[in-house]
């Protein structure tokens, strides 16, 4: 190691102090000290310590969580001195092995002492490197995305914003539409008046068509003042419509209407008035799917699918998964201090190989979790919630996979129908009898026994 790194000694121990001090400075390193746990905090921040020494023994320092709070804001290593009996103490035993390398009970051997930090220094070093290697990715319009299917997603949030047409904005749920929706408006001409987003999913039909169109007072019971609905409200800007495919038939209609003409009628109005506002719309369901089966008008449909953003759903990009449990991981431990330092190779792999159904929110609240329950230095599977699933990858036989497979598509038949068994039957292709069969050989009450779901496998 090059020497005259720096050392800092927080704490006093007593008459071995300036011992201590003069030899570890007759070996080379540049010692900084700190009486106090202030003064330890105003050192981290005034120069780059490579390692640190906690005298725990007699010092005063009984603020266990200031400790912690220092030690694993500091970022490097740390060892702890103290005097025997003190290991009585179960709570400064727990901080002693979560937190620090090593400890020494008086009296210290300095020998020993010098050689324990100068592996913590180059423990730094090699963390310094690899994280100054690591090229953190760039996110383009707050999306990050590696892989050529992101990048044409890119491109094309680019070029739809520059014209004012309205965009569809396909994908499952999770991937990021409201993102790129708001992306097409920032980019857009119309980025200094107002983006205003609808979800057409989470009102019923009689609130939402006064959501959107508004409506004048004693329009209706309870319309006790005029309101200004949201395409109004969006006038020069962007109106998003998330969940179009939730839009009941009947405002389908009306919406068609305002798409064509440019005008709109407040409910229990008399004048239409001329609003200009560009449509983007988003939806997790098939819409084309919706249009065949007679749920969503094909006029309406081809209205607001003139341009199209096509986001594919995250286990179709793998290599993006694990850029983006760093990236949020880096994030996250922005906000808040926390002892993590990373992924473990386990985690990651489990990560690449798990379908993520929720997509990137599942993604960021599954970091964010595992990054809260992690007792240890590195996210474990566990901490994700992903190891029994992938158990269940790794190792079965092809028999054991069908009958998972079998269970799932039961499950989701029977939640699907609300246990109604002939119409899951129906659904499944198989007669009733053979579906009963079915449900007893994988266990599945015919009512809600098991309270069925996806993770009962
Ligand atoms: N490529 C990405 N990079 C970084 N964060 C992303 C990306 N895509 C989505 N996110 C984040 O994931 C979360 C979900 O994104 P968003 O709400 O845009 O998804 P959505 O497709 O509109 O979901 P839903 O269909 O449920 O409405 C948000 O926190 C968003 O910031």
């Amino acid at each position: 190691m090059e020497n005259k790194a720096r050392l800092l000694m927080v704490g006093t121990l007593g008459s071995g102090q300036q011992r201590l001090i003069q030899r570890m400075t007759d070996k080379g390193w540049n010692v900084s000290t700190a009486g106090t746990l202030a003064q330890a905090e105003s050192r981290l921040v005034e120069g780059e310590h490579e390692a640190g020494i906690f005298c725990l023994h007699d010092s005063g320092i009984s603020d266990l969580k200031r400790v912690e709070r220092l030690v694993v804001r500091s970022d490097m290593e740390w060892m702890a001195l103290l005097g025997e009996p003190e290991l009585d103490d179960p709570l400064l035993c727990r901080t002693l092995g979560d937190l620090f390398m090593a400890y020494q009970p008086e009296p210290v051997d300095i020998d020993q002492i010098d050689c324990l930090m100068q592996h913590a220094v180059v423990m730094k070093r090699l963390r310094s490197e690899a994280a100054a290697s690591v090229v953190l990715p760039r996110a383009e319009f707050g999306m990050v995305g590696t892989v050529p299917a992101m990048h044409k997603v890119f491109e094309t949030i680019r070029r739809v914003a520059l014209v004012d047409a309205p965009v569809f904005i396909s994908g499952e749920s999770g991937t990021g539409k409201e993102l790129a929706a708001r992306a097409i408006h920032e980019r857009s001409p119309r980025a200094s008046a107002p983006f205003i987003t609808v979800n057409c999913g989470a009102l019923p039909g009689s609130l939402i068509q006064s959501e959107l169109f508004g409506h004048e007072k004693g329009a209706f019971t309870g319309a006790s003042q005029q309101k200004i609905g949201q395409i109004e409200a969006a006038a020069g800007g962007t109106l998003f419509l998330d969940e179009i495919g939730d839009l009941p038939l009947e405002l389908q209609v009306n919406l068609l209407r305002f798409l064509e003409e440019k005008t709109i009628q407040r409910i229990g109005a008399l004048d239409e008035i001329h609003v200009d506002v560009r449509v983007l719309s988003a939806t997790h369901i098939d819409l084309e799917k919706a249009v065949e089966k007679g749920r969503f008008r094909e006029d309406l449909f081809h209205r607001l699918n003139v341009l199209r953003v096509n986001i594919p759903p995250l286990r179709e990009r793998q290599e993006d998964i694990e850029i983006l449990a760093r990236y949020f991981f880096n994030k996250f431990i922005e906000e808040k201090s926390m002892k993590v330092r990373g992924f473990s190779l386990e985690a990651l792999a489990l990560m690449r190989q798990y379908h993520w159904p929720g997509n990137i929110r599942e993604l960021i609240n599954r970091v964010r979790r595992a990054m809260v329950m992690c007792e240890q230095r590195l996210v474990k599977p566990t901490d994700l919630g992903l190891e029994r699933r992938a158990s269940i990858r790794h190792a079965i036989t092809l028999e054991e996979a069908r009958n998972c497979a079998d269970k799932e598509a039961l499950i989701g038949a029977l939640n699907r129908h609300k246990h109604k068994v002939k119409k899951a039957a129906d659904e499944l292709g198989v007669s009733r009898v053979t579906l009963y069969r079915l449900m007893e050989k994988h266990q599945l009450g015919r009512k809600n026994e098991q309270a069925i779901s996806l993770s009962a496998t």
